[in-house]
């Protein structure tokens, strides 16, 4: 008896065809594996294996001795405790060098950890610990729904904190004036003037409403490195206990306090503190609105749905609506989940999903997505999938991830904000000893005071958010348009695209060809429908869609279609069958050449003249000799030719390739405005197309739709999907159009251009601020409370800036 088990490993660091190619190789030699099929654009790994003779971390071992990696599950962690972007980069690391993790990625904006692992070596208990000794927190991320709450939470817990410390430093800050000889004749009352006031007053602040930063200080210390909460820390704590020691100085001289009483700093700490928790409370807040985009999708989401069961019609949670399910949808409904018609007629809006305004025609048999809207007529829908598995599932669940990808920009920002804080520190001694012995030697109080400024104004908490927030608005505004982005990378890829290949079936075109016409043989004794009925009985067989447009055209005639007995397929080319004993070949010239037709060269003319006018002409032989010759025609979609005028206009150099051969694909060309053009192109030489342009040294975006399209997909620079198209295309591309119009291309990559233009502004913001700020206090011209707003207000700047994204506005919508 034999028993045989089937597993998918998810394989990482394949960069073509050949690796697949190699790793199926080496899983089908090991002993016990009776198949191993690699798909390269899928990225896994299918294995049909005997459990007694070999295991999973066998098949594992195998693919990793090759130099390949496999992710076989992956977790999300909502983190807490992070104060800047030197925490995620320390959870990040920790995480990583655990044995068993194979990737972590932490996003410090949206407090998050991804991480891939395999699950026989490491637990995710293992994980949380390991977040926790660092002196974080890691909850399991539960379904969608959950970080709002955290966050509005998180934003009443700031809010409290701001009001205490509020309320507490405006007293402090009112003996300020008093300092200033131009507000001197403002009214102070005396009590506030009493060092033990402002001693009580100041401690709250310092101690309650502080303390998050004595902590997570005291966490990155005892890990070895420094963040923001350290600066903070050391700078306010700095002037709080310099003024307790003048305070008790003051009060063993016997505690007058004529003459102004002692210097004090106390609402130093504390404004600065105010400050810094106001600039957090804002920060949270607009935090909040970056995943907003996500929220609104997830809003869309009907909440009941009518469904027939047992000839009884019941509205139930969309929740318990399951795969088969009748689904009735009255006009003005939302329909509750992907289905297709079973009966009824009716237009449904889809720009929730697609960003396209124009609602769309339904009847029988059409697909409908759930959360879109139906207009005027009842439908009746078999459920296709529900919740996980819907289409705006799915949309969601790219969003998130994307937003919470990290764009390879970013390292630049980490490597920065990690050196940084020791780099001050340093700074702010060395100045401290610069004032105190050299400039104005003895004059403690002054060269504390500059200290001080140096390390609020450099604490880098604005570069730590520049990158995440731009990429969080960014893809989420792209998904709103109908853009959906995969990743942060892509999302920064995109914008250096400049050369863009288009498929022409399906991408360029409508992809719904119609049979135009028919010639048959003057020589052959058979008639016009008798070859038809042949042609249609071999296409029956063939997936692609020149056949189903043949085969449709046929039956639209009234000819009745006879089955075959045998069907191949030959990818480029065409395809042979059998049909009532005959042999049947259709195809390319190049088809008939290699089947040794020679008789087909004289419709060659006739095929010629189809060909310029744009059609798809197919020739037929039966039984070795040529029978007759069906044209197929294709539309160019409407807003094809605008699009290629933007991206020209864009300096994109636009090629559009195909299998099809050169004369219809000029003319299709040459209506959309393309002048280069790639035919006869067979299927697996459309990547190495891609490839040679990449080696002139171009960025190259491949879009398109079909499943012979994915390995283009993949090793484009950018793999763009037609929406519309296969799922295999959309698996393997980077970017999902959902739109299904070539008008997304160009409004995709401006939106790339805008975040990474976004991005760069708020690097040189956040920088700015830190290095202008730097010199200006070292040389004494920053007071620390001055400081402390600029920082608040370099963080929340960075963030609006972010926002901004979320009202770009495209060409095409
Ligand atoms: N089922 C079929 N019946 C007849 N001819 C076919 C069939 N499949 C392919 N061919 C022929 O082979 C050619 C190349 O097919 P291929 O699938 O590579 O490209 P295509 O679909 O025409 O164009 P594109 O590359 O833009 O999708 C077709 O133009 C057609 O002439
Ligand atoms: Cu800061
Ligand atoms: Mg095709």
């Amino acid at each position: 008896m034999k028993t045989s088990k089937q597993t998918t490993l998810q394989v990482t660091g394949m960069t073509c065809a050949a690796c697949a190619n190699r790793i199926e190789k080496g899983l089908n030699k090991l002993e016990g594996v009776s198949a191993a099929n690699v798909n390269f654009a899928l990225e896994q790994a299918s294995v049909t294996y005997d459990p007694g003779k070999v295991d999973v971390q066998r098949l594992e071992e195998s693919i990793r001795k090759l130099g390949y990696d496999t992710v076989k599950e992956s977790v999300d962690f909502q983190l807490e405790g992070m104060t800047c972007a030197a925490c995620a980069a320390r959870i990040e690391k920790g995480l990583n060098k655990l044995p068993g993790v194979q990737h972590a990625t932490v996003n410090f904006a949206m407090e998050t950890a991804h991480v891939a692992y395999a699950p026989g070596e490491v637990a995710v208990s293992d994980m949380q610990q390991k977040v926790e000794k660092l002196g974080y927190k890691a909850v399991l991320k539960q379904e969608s729904g959950e970080p709002a709450d955290r966050r509005a939470q998180e934003i009443r817990k700031h809010k409290l904190k701001l009001l205490i410390s509020t309320i507490l430093s405006l007293p402090l800050l009112w003996t300020m004036v008093s300092h200033f000889s131009f507000t001197s004749w403002i009214y102070t009352p005396e009590i506030l003037m009493n060092p033990w006031v402002q001693m009580v007053l100041a401690a709250p602040v310092q101690f309650y409403v502080g303390w998050p930063f004595y902590s997570g200080a005291y966490k990155a210390l005892r890990n070895g490195s420094a963040n923001m909460d350290v600066l903070v820390a050391l700078g306010t704590s700095a002037a709080y206990f310099f003024s307790v020691y003048q305070t008790i100085l003051w009060a063993s001289e016997g505690g007058s306090l004529h003459h102004g009483g002692p210097a004090l700093y106390f609402e130093t700490s504390a404004v600065l503190i105010t400050l810094v928790i106001l600039g957090k409370f804002f920060e949270a807040l607009a935090k909040g609105r970056t995943s907003e985009a996500i929220k609104s999708l997830m809003g869309l989401q009907a909440k009941t749905a009518r469904v027939e069961r047992d000839g009884q019609e019941l509205t139930i949670p969309v929740e318990d609506v399951l795969a088969g399910d009748i689904v009735l949808v009255r006009p003005g409904d939302k329909v509750p989940v992907d289905g297709v018609v079973a009966d009824g007629l009716s237009s449904v809006d889809e720009s929730m999903l697609t960003g396209e305004s124009l609602p769309v025609e339904k009847q029988a048999g059409d697909a409908v997505y759930g959360a879109t809207m139906n207009k005027n007529g009842s439908l009746k829908i078999r459920a296709t999938k529900v919740g996980k598995d819907t289409a705006l599932a799915q949309i969601i669940k790219v969003v998130e991830e994307a937003q919470g990808s990290k764009a390879p920009i970013q390292r630049v920002a980490d490597a920065i904000s990690g050196i940084f804080v020791p780099i001050v520190v340093a700074v702010a001694i060395v100045s401290f000893l610069v004032w105190y012995f050299l400039i104005i030697p003895g004059d403690f109080p002054n060269a504390l005071e500059i200290a001080i400024s140096i390390l609020v104004i450099a604490c880098p908490c604005a570069l730590g958010l520049a990158t995440p927030t731009s990429i969080m608005a960014g893809s989420g505004r792209a998904a709103e348009l109908g853009i959906l982005f995969k990743g942060g990378e892509h999302l920064e890829q995109t914008h250096k695209i400049d050369a863009i290949i288009l498929d022409k079936t399906g991408t360029v075109t409508k992809g719904k060809p119609e049979l135009t016409d028919v010639v048959t043989d003057e020589d052959t004794d058979e008639d016009t429908d008798a070859f038809l009925a042949i042609v249609g009985s071999a296409e029956k067989n063939s997936e692609h869609p020149l056949a189903e447009a043949i085969v449709a055209g046929i039956e639209g005639r009234g000819i009745a279609i006879p089955a075959s007995e045998a069907f191949e397929a030959i990818p480029g080319y065409g395809i042979k069958a059998v049909v009532q004993g005959r042999s049947v070949v259709i195809g390319t010239r190049r088809l008939m050449e290699r089947e040794g037709i020679a008789d087909a060269e004289s419709a060659y003319n006739a095929m010629t003249e189809l060909e310029m006018a744009g059609k798809t002409a197919m020739l037929a032989a039966v039984d070795g000799k040529y029978a007759g010759m069906v044209a197929v025609a294709d539309t160019v979609k409407e807003t094809s030719a605008a699009a290629v005028k933007r991206l020209k206009a864009m300096g994109i150099q636009v090629i559009m390739i195909t299998g099809d051969n050169e004369r219809t694909a000029q003319a299709i060309a040459a209506q959309v405005g393309i002048e280069h053009v790639l035919a006869e192109v067979l299927p697996e030489g459309k990547a190495a197309e891609v490839k040679k342009l990449q080696e002139q040294g171009k960025h190259v975006a491949m879009v398109g739709d079909g499943i012979n399209d994915a390995p283009a997909l993949a090793t484009a620079n950018v793999g763009m999907a037609i929406g519309t198209g296969t799922d295999v295309a959309m698996e393997a591309a980077d970017v999902t159009l959902m739109r299904g119009e070539l008008s997304s291309i160009p409004d995709a990559i401006y939106m790339s251009r805008k975040t990474m233009s976004n991005i760069r502004q708020n690097l040189f913001w956040a920088l700015g601020y830190n290095t202008l700020g730097i010199p200006v206090a070292a040389i004494g011209l920053l007071a620390p409370w001055v400081a402390g707003a600029a920082m608040a207000l370099s963080s929340v700047s960075v963030v609006l800036n972010a926002l901004r994204l979320q009202r770009v506005k495209v060409k095409s919508s």
